[in-house]
């Protein structure tokens, strides 16, 4: 086993269920995100993962169960909380401002924590993508698709997370883009400083990039482990439509 594999892990969820409007839709929920590593929920559409990472981020709030992260519980934080503790959200449709510059999109989260992002914090973004410097005057909702999920990865990125979380980041996206934000998350996996958590639907992605996986069906885990435990039977059985 690496000294990876026996590090505490970056996120631990535990029993968690999420009820809305009197049905369950998490049935308790168990995860075990490792550093830097990336682990890909993965699931057929309507089966909680998008409520999972709500969940986690503090977006819904859970009816039981607990939230862990780097040996923290913060299943009872408000999202502010949990954000400052190190969880950043890259939400499903990115959530980017359209009237705000791309610039001042960037800064949004650093902002809101009361001071400006540093040089070499805002070099890292150009670096893994370029793009976003070089449209930094235009307006957000200017951007393309692919263009806008850039920006909203890169400004999570700029808050330093523990723990990176997309959801669904390849939706409608164009193939070029999608293999640039593909290299991104590698390279954030291999710097070392993150765990990330992808909700994707693209199993090609996922089993490029994912160190380790779970497949939610009706609210529950049905199957989890590494990547490389991802069967064709289990594919069949819960993730081709
Ligand atoms: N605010 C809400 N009110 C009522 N039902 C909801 C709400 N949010 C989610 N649901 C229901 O909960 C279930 C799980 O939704 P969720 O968005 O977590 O699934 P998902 O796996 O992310 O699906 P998708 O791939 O379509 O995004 C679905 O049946 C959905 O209709």
């Amino acid at each position: 086993m690496s000294a990876v594999a026996t590090e505490a892990p970056t996120l631990t969820v535990r029993d968690v269920s999420v009820s809305i409007g009197g049905s369950r839709i998490l049935r308790g929920v168990n995860l075990d995100i490792r550093p830097k590593t990336v682990f890909c929920l993965m699931g057929r559409n309507g089966v909680g993962k998008t409520t999972t990472l709500k969940a986690i981020t503090g977006l819904m709030d859970a009816n039981a169960g607990h939230v862990n992260l780097l040996g923290t519980e913060i299943s009872r934080m408000s999202p502010e909380k949990r954000a400052l503790k190190g969880i950043g959200f890259v939400p499903q449709g990115r959530e980017i401002f359209p009237q705000l510059t791309v610039e001042e999109n960037l800064y949004v989260g650093t902002i809101a924590r009361g001071r400006k992002p540093k040089k070499e914090e805002l070099d890292r973004v150009f670096t893994l993508f370029p793009i976003i410097k070089e449209f930094l005057p235009r307006k957000g909702g200017m951007l393309s698709g692919g263009q806008q999920q850039q920006l909203a990865i890169g400004r999570a990125l700029l808050t330093r997370p523990k723990l990176l979380i997309l959801d669904e980041p390849t939706e409608g996206i164009q193939p070029n883009i999608i293999d640039q934000i593909g290299d991104a998350i590698k390279m954030l996996r291999d710097e070392g400083e993150m765990a990330i958590l992808l909700v994707e639907q693209y199993l090609d992605f996922c089993k490029e990039l994912g160190d380790d996986f779970a497949i939610l069906e009706r609210g529950r885990v049905a199957a989890d482990g590494p990547m490389s435990g991802l069967s064709e039977e289990l594919i069949k059985e819960f993730l081709t439509v």
